[in-house]
């Protein structure tokens, strides 16, 4: 061991080597004085060495090095140790002659042995040195520009560096912390601020989301055709498919009697695009499941129509399971210092109506019996179904690889690798924000259903035949589903009834959405004629019942005026019989009788008498025409002038001549006509225009 002191003000450092130069350690020595002699020297360091560090301080001093006064390091006279000639020779074999030795005459043989052990010693040096500087605690270029030799200037250029860096540590660290509490102090605020407007955003993101969703429709179906396959075009197949690229969503599909049926889709990808393109399309729904909405893309079509090819693809040419996983991860990964992801996948599927784990190892396992069960929270799920968590795409692929092994696939004469069954790839992801902490558990499902066939046509017998069946019948079963979701039918025909889905249904024939909205306007206006018609109704009976009550009055009127002041005229009145459309003759001995009878005197029983007497009216309209036409005045005329003048003195006084009653009993009627409104409960609108058609009747009845 050797020791150098690096003495920096009252401080000094012990530099501890170990072996001869390779520098062990550095200690702390806190006034530590060397200036009273080499005794002195030797308590201090030892009292210096047990206050800083357990080590042996007779060890360290017994193996000071005594080098040749060449070598001997050339310390600063603040750091200098230099060895005591005092001090026993040091035990270290590799420790250089004391300086005692060095002055003692020497034989040549004995010289030069020497040189040569001094030469390997300095080769020894070179290479410590040199294995400082390459591994050297202090990489300082100062450092790599002492000479060789010079091992104790390097030294103390360590301890030096070392000192310069301590204090820069020392003055970065309170820099460090100042700044720290500078910035709780500044930020917590702000952070606060940062952090609502965050939530807000999210909030407000994930509201957009839903509303273009809705915009859209919450189910959007895209179509692919696949390019013509080699057989096909060896059996000399042509296209069916006629598709305007330029119209992106329109598709005519040619029977085999040329006529065209046309679809439209949300989109339509030509045989010229790529798995890259479909799934760009399938991107924004995708990644929303790691806002936390649940996700289903499934593939639907016939038989060797392309859709594994589309969900799953080829190792050089992957599909939208693989693609749409990796695209998960790369945005957990970008979004890793706001949210904490965690991802499972299983794999099922639906062979024959039964549900197979495609992720469950050994027979035993993938035959065993599995259920859908309705969950607490009202969702869907199968117990017992393997879910494994996965940390990367590549763990992914492996996964799909593995159950996609597990897969029941057959060959028919529509495609020689037909699946047989619904496969179903489940990514249940798990969020957490460290914003706010709250957390979700969405779920993205990739479906590759079974190709719909047709039995005539694929030419299946046996266990495909029953394949077969199954796969359509539940494609069926399926199809109404949809149609009744998207219809917005009151009964779905399965469980889930509290799926929600947009409102807008895009495979939805245009002509027939447009014949129900005609026929929805329709509806709406005969709506709105009714009320107005009952609007009319209301006022018409309004009329009806002021005008009936301004013709009671003056029937009332008209018999009080008979009775009092006419009584003896009364005398030669015939009443009037029947209908005034059909006049009778008066008759004068109905009158006497009348005239002598009891009844006459009172009035009412005249009223009554004169009630059955003079006919009613239907409306006060009608006795107005009737008064006045001139078949009445037939009847009124020659030998009955009397009733005649009668009848028109009544007419006079009451409708012409007297200028006062219109007033009474417009007032008379105008509070009959508050009654009636009171007791139909109408309401002031209406009692507004009824007034002014009982001013307007009136009016009328005054000309
Ligand atoms: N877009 C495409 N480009 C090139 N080849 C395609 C494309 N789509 C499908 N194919 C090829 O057509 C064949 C049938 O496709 P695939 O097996 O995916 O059909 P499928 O609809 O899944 O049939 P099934 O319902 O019987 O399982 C495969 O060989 C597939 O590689």
């Amino acid at each position: 061991m050797i020791f150098y002191l690096n003495k920096k003000n009252r401080t000094q450092e012990l530099l501890i080597c170990k072996g001869d130069f390779e520098l062990e350690k550095i200690l702390t020595v806190h006034h530590l004085s060397f200036s009273n002699g080499p005794h002195e020297r030797n308590s201090n360091f030892e009292t210096a060495i047990k206050a800083n560090a357990p080590v042996s301080t007779s060890r360290y001093l017994k193996t000071l090095p005594a080098q040749p006064s060449s070598r001997r390091p050339s310390l600063d006279r603040h750091s200098a140790i230099t060895p005591d000639p005092m001090e026993e020779a040091p035990i270290s074999p590799s420790s250089p002659r004391s300086p005692v030795q060095e002055d003692a005459p020497m034989a040549p043989g004995e010289a030069s042995a020497q040189e040569a052990k001094e030469n390997t010693k300095q080769e020894s040096i070179d290479n410590i040195v040199q294995a400082i500087r390459d591994e050297c605690l202090v990489p300082s270029p100062v450092l790599k520009g002492v000479p060789l030799p010079d091992l104790s200037s390097a030294l103390l250029l360590i301890g030096r560096k070392y000192n310069t860096l301590t204090e820069a540590n020392q003055g970065l660290r309170e820099e460090c912390e100042h700044l720290r509490k500078k910035c709780a102090e500044e930020c917590e605020p702000k952070y606060d601020i940062l952090k609502k407007k965050y939530t807000d955003e999210r909030e407000e993101r994930k509201r957009l989301y839903n509303e273009v969703i809705e915009l859209k429709g919450n189910i959007r179906v895209y179509c692919r055709c696949r390019p013509l396959s080699l057989e096909e075009i060896a059996k000399g197949s042509s296209c069916v498919v006629d598709f305007d690229p330029a119209q992106d969503t329109e598709l005519r599909i040619i029977c085999t009697d040329s006529s065209k049926k046309q679809f439209k889709f949300d989109h339509i990808f030509g045989h010229k695009d790529d798995q890259d393109a479909v799934f760009k399309e399938t991107l924004p729904i995708v990644k929303s499941v790691l806002d936390g909405f649940n996700v289903c893309i499934f593939a639907y079509g016939q038989t060797g129509s392309g859709k594994t090819f589309t969900m799953e693809g080829i190792p050089e040419n992957r599909g939208v399971n693989y693609r749409a996983l990796e695209e998960l991860f790369k945005i957990s990964g970008q979004r890793s210092s706001l949210m904490r992801y965690e991802f499972y996948v299983s794999m099922l599927e639906v062979y024959n109506e039964k549900i197979r784990d495609l992720l469950a190892d050994g027979p035993d396992q993938l035959s065993k019996r599995l259920d859908i069960k309705q969950a607490s929270d009202g969702t869907q799920d199968v117990p017992g179904l393997l879910e494994p968590q996965v940390g990367s795409i590549d763990e992914v692929w492996e996964i799909l690889i593995n159950g996609g092994r597990n897969r029941s696939v057959g060959s028919t004469n529509a495609n020689e690798l037909s699946s047989r069954s619904h496969s179903l790839v489940r990514v249940t992801i798990k969020g957490e924000s460290f914003v706010d902490g709250q957390k979700f558990t969405s779920r993205l499902w990739l479906v590759d259903l079974a190709g719909s066939e047709r039995l005539g046509k694929i030419e299946v017998e046996g266990e495909r035949l029953k394949e077969s069946q199954f796969i359509n019948k539940s494609l069926s079963a399926l199809g109404d589903v949809i149609s009744a979701l998207a219809s917005k039918n009151p009964h779905i025909p399965y469980r889930v009834r509290g799926i929600e889905h947009g409102p807008v249904r895009k495979q939805t024939d245009f002509a027939e959405s447009f014949k129900l909205k005609q026929m929805a306007d329709k509806l709406l206006q005969s709506e709105k004629e009714n009320i107005r018609l009952n609007e009319g109704l209301q006022l018409m009976q309004l009329k009806y019942a002021s005008r009936e009550n301004v013709f009671k009055t003056l029937q009332d009127k008209v018999f009080s005026h008979l009775m009092i002041p006419k009584r003896r005229s009364l005398a030669s009145f015939t009443p009037i019989r029947g209908s005034l459309g059909a006049a009778t003759t008066p008759d004068k001995s109905n009158f006497s009788t009348l005239a002598s009878s009891s009844k006459y005197r009172s009035p009412s029983r005249f009223q009554a008498f004169s009630k059955s007497m003079i006919p009613t009216f239907s409306s006060p309209h009608q006795r107005l025409r009737l008064t006045s036409s001139p078949t009445n005045a037939e009847h009124l005329d020659g030998a009955h002038h009397t009733t005649n003048k009668l009848c028109f003195s009544v007419q006079k006084r009451v409708i012409v001549s007297s200028p006062a009653r219109p007033k009474q009993f417009m007032h008379q009627g105008h509070t009959m006509f508050n009654q009636v409104l009171r007791g139909g409960n109408l309401v002031g609108r209406l009692q507004g225009t009824a007034q002014r058609v009982l001013c307007k009747n009136k009016r009328r009845s005054v000309i």
